[in-house]
């Protein structure tokens, strides 16, 4: 059987691919193409350096205790850079829905500055490994796809590798951040941290223990929808399916 770089199809799509970039760039401007770019670098660098990080302190140590102490500074600095994405599209220079980048990145920063940043006793979950090493491999892949298809040198495997490594790492993370979300439950509840309680000047009460349980239950709406967008941006990319998205 004639593979597909054989009988020239893979060529054409090439061609395709790379009148479809171009296409892309006019749309876009210079400005915003170079900032994306820059900022697409910028990324892909943060994450590897703390995927080199991980992999050192790991190496070094032999165990995962500690590991999170050690790298947070580049994890919050990067990850709250990413706030970034909600901003590019706002302001519509890149064709991706508010909600779903929203969604995204709010339960990222609310991982990182709400949970593990602010509940010390849980560093050492394994949990937190879990996230950690899903994370890091996901937004490697992303960022370096950004980057490339600006770049016009897209290679076939890291397309492959953005819209087929979620399909594992997606719940894999997810089963991570709620196991940490979770096991962080009876240290808000002993310490009634970031809790408010009756009575007070203002008359309004919080309670971060409850807060967090409905943020675990929103994982069951909100988790799938990601999902599901996901697999239809995999179909989309890989398989040329044109789909009508109504989420934004
Ligand atoms: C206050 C508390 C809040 C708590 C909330 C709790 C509820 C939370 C529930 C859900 C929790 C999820 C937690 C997340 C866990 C993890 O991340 S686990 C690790 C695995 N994760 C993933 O695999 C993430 C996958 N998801 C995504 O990538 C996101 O959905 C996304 C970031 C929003 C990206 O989606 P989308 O942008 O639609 O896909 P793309 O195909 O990549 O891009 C579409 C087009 O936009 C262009 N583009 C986007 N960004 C850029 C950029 N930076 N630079 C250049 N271009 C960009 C992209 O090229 C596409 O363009 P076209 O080719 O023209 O279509």
């Amino acid at each position: 059987m004639a593979s597909s770089e054989e009988d020239g199809t893979n060529g054409a799509s090439e061609a395709s691919d790379e009148k479809e970039a171009a296409g892309k760039r006019r749309r876009l401007g210079l400005l915003a193409t170079a900032w994306l770019t820059f900022y697409n670098i910028a990324m892909t660098a943060g994450w590897l350096v703390l995927a080199i990080a991980m992999v050192r302190f790991y190496m070094e140590k032999g165990t995962h205790r500690g590991l999170y102490k050690s790298i947070q500074k580049t994890l919050k600095f990067f990850q709250t850079f990413a706030l970034l994405e909600v901003v590019h599209c706002l302001i519509g220079i890149v064709p991706t829905s508010v909600l779903v980048t929203g969604v995204q990145v709010s339960s990222r920063i609310f991982m990182v500055w709400l949970i593990t940043h602010s509940i010390k006793p849980i560093q050492n979950e394994e949990s937190v490994v879990l996230f950690l090493v899903s994370w890091t491999v996901t937004e490697i892949t992303r960022y370096s796809f950004y980057t490339f298809s600006l770049l016009d040198h897209l290679p076939h495997f890291i397309k492959w590798a953005r819209y087929n490594l979620f399909i594992i790492l997606y719940p894999v993370g997810v089963a991570g951040e709620l196991l940490t979300i979770y096991a962080a439950l009876p240290y808000v509840k002993k310490s009634g941290m970031f809790s408010v309680r009756l009575p007070n000047k203002y008359n309004v009460s919080f309670d971060y223990y409850y807060f967090l349980l409905i943020t675990m239950a929103s994982y069951i709406p909100l988790f799938p929808q990601l999902y599901f967008h996901m697999l239809r941006q995999r179909r989309k990319v890989l398989h040329g399916e044109v789909i009508a998205e109504k989420d934004d």
